[in-house]
Formats: C-alpha cells, sequence, structure tokens
C-alpha cells in the first residue's frame, strides 16, 4: 500500500473558546486532488495553517509523509498558495522564482521551465508590478512548484480570474496531480471544482461532514436524478401518460428517480422509440450534495 501523502487524525484547533477545527481526520494520497469546501468560518484555513505548521492544535495528529508539520522535512515537501498571493512589485518574475529556489535549495536553472510551464515565459523579465492578477496568481502557482513538492495546498487559488485564466490554471493542477503530487484545494467555487477534483471533503462547523467522491456522495445523500424526455411534436401528455412523470410543456415532461432507477427509466423512455426526440440526464450538482451535508445554501454562505 501506498503511504498517504498527507495523513490526520482527530485533529482539533481552538481559539480560546472557539472551536475551529473540531475532531478532523482524512487523509490524501499521491496524485489526488481533494476540494476542501465549507461555509466562512467552518475551519478551512485554520485547517490548512495547521497542516503547514503555523498554528499548533490542541489534539490529534498531522503527518506529512511521515513528518510533523512545519518540520524541515514537512516544509521540504509542502507547497502552499494563498488566496491572494503578493510579491516585491519591483522584481521580475524570473527575479522571484531564483530567490524562492534559493530559499528552497533548488537549483535556479529550472526557472526557466517553471515559468514557461505557467504561461510566462515571455513576461518573466517584466516587473511583477505590471502583471494581471491572473499573471501573479499563476506565478505563484509556479513558486509552489519549485523542487516538486508532495503535498500542493492551494487556498482559494481561482478567485478573482476570469474563466480562461481558471480552465489554465486547473490544467496545470491536474498535470501537478498527474506527476503524484496530492492536491488540497480550498475554493467557494462549487460548480468549477465539481469537475476538476477527485474528492469532496465538506467542513462545517469545524467537523468534517462528508468525505468521498462526489458520486458517492451523492449515493450517500440519495438525492434525485432528473430525467428530462422530450417528445417528438405534442407527445408529452402521451409520454406522461406511459411513464408517469410530470409534464413541463406540450413537449417534454420531468421525471425524477433515485441512482439505482435510472437505467430502468431509460430503458422504459427508450421503448417508446419514435415517440420520444431527446432525453436529458441531471445529476445532483455539488451544490445540492453541500446543502443535503450541510444544510446550508453554497450560494449564501452560513
Ligand atoms: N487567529 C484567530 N483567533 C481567533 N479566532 C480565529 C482565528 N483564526 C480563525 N478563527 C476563528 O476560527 C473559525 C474558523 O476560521 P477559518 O478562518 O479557519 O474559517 P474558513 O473556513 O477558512 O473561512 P473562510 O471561508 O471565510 O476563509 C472562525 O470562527 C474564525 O473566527
Amino acid at each position: 500500500m501506498t503511504e498517504s501523502v498527507l495523513s490526520i487524525k482527530n485533529l482539533t484547533k481552538r481559539f480560546g473558546r472557539q472551536t475551529a477545527v473540531d475532531g478532523v481526520s482524512f487523509h490524501i494520497e499521491p496524485g489526488e486532488r481533494a476540494a476542501l469546501i465549507g461555509h466562512n468560518g467552518a475551519g478551512k484555513t485554520t485547517l490548512i495553517k495547521s497542516i503547514l505548521g503555523f498554528l499548533t492544535p490542541e489534539e490529534g495528529s498531522i503527518s506529512v509523509l511521515g513528518n510533523a508539520p512545519g518540520s524541515n522535512a514537512a516544509r521540504r515537501s509542502v507547497a502552499y498558495l494563498p488566496e491572494a498571493v503578493a510579491f516585491q512589485k519591483a522584481l521580475t518574475g524570473v527575479e522571484i522564482l531564483t530567490f524562492f529556489s534559493r530559499l528552497k535549495g533548488e537549483d535556479p536553472k529550472t526557472v526557466p521551465g517553471l515559468l514557461e510551464k505557467v504561461g510566462l515565459s515571455e513576461a518573466g523579465r517584466r516587473r511583477v508590478g505590471t502583471y494581471s492578477k491572473g499573471m501573479r496568481q499563476r506565478l505563484g502557482l509556479a513558486q509552489a512548484l519549485i523542487g516538486e513538492p508532495s503535498l500542493v495546498l492551494l487556498d482559494e487559488p481561482t478567485s478573482g480570474l476570469d474563466p480562461v485564466s481558471r480552465q489554465d490554471f486547473y490544467m496545470l493542477v491536474e498535470e501537478v496531480a498527474a506527476r503524484g503530487a496530492a492536491v488540497l484545494l480550498s475554493s467557494h467555487a462549487l460548480s468549477e471544482v465539481e469537475a476538476k477534483t477527485d474528492r469532496v471533503l465538506i467542513m462545517a462547523h469545524g467537523k468534517l461532514v462528508a468525505d468521498d467522491t462526489l458520486a458517492s456522495l451523492r449515493r450517500a445523500a440519495r438525492l434525485p436524478i432528473r430525467l428530462r424526455v422530450q417528445g417528438a411534436d405534442v407527445a408529452a401528455d402521451e409520454i406522461a401518460a406511459r411513464l408517469g412523470g410530470m409534464r413541463v410543456n406540450c413537449r417534454s415532461v420531468e421525471i425524477f428517480c433515485d441512482a439505482d432507477e435510472k437505467l430502468a427509466h431509460l430503458a422504459a423512455i427508450s421503448a417508446l422509440g419514435s415517440l420520444v426526440e431527446d432525453v436529458e440526464v441531471t445529476l445532483p450538482s455539488l451544490d445540492d450534495v453541500y446543502r443535503h451535508f450541510t444544510g446550508v445554501d453554497a450560494k449564501k454562505g452560513s
């Protein structure tokens, strides 16, 4: 069995009487991309700071490839990209990456390759003060990737980026995971992480209330799947009469069912032959799953 890159057992962190992280346990394996989601104040940043060794929890343990957080060995294996990455504006991208490479004890000759990886080769000789937010964030990722870390912690990494920059950013994250690094990414952008991560960790009031793949969480929540059947011409009445479900207009009928009933419903729809023009299957979104496990609407917060 491969060793977990990150292993957290029964972690509790308090600030005075406030319990920010409450008995949290999970582990992340090499190559896994895990999303950490939760309302404001759920404990995500406290958890990330504990993994980095910036905070000392009252109870429980954290191991980064067998090493204590904040130890030299753990620091060499962990990369961190905060939400709002800030660099010395007067320095160029090359100068910044060279500086951080030396700080990490890595050879600065990897800098051009890192800049190329994040699409900043041409901008590398320009001062960072002239960079857009997306370019600064990509430089931040390049800095985090110095020395090929085994664990990459990303705190709201795409906030403020435009859709194309987000897309590019997630392609880089995919590459990092494909190389075998474990990625833990905290985000409020649920529709985004839904497609871009392998596992979802949901925190609420300091507790980990869900930890699994989205498909398994959907099954556990038993949220209904929506089948929207579009009939040929004005066949909705006949389709509704033969399949059940709810007629939503003169051509379409909606059926809600459990995951394990889906194939039977699709077979029944298919048996209607030319009466049916199309069928659309909508699975519960991460928003729906989030609401189920936290009782909170992701768009509204706590
Ligand atoms: N240094 C601190 N001193 C006192 N309380 C703190 C401190 N840091 C965090 N907290 C409290 O701990 C709880 C968890 O905060 P945390 O920042 O970890 O949440 P979060 O999930 O990252 O929230 P957000 O999504 O808003 O960033 C909150 O109630 C917060 O007020």
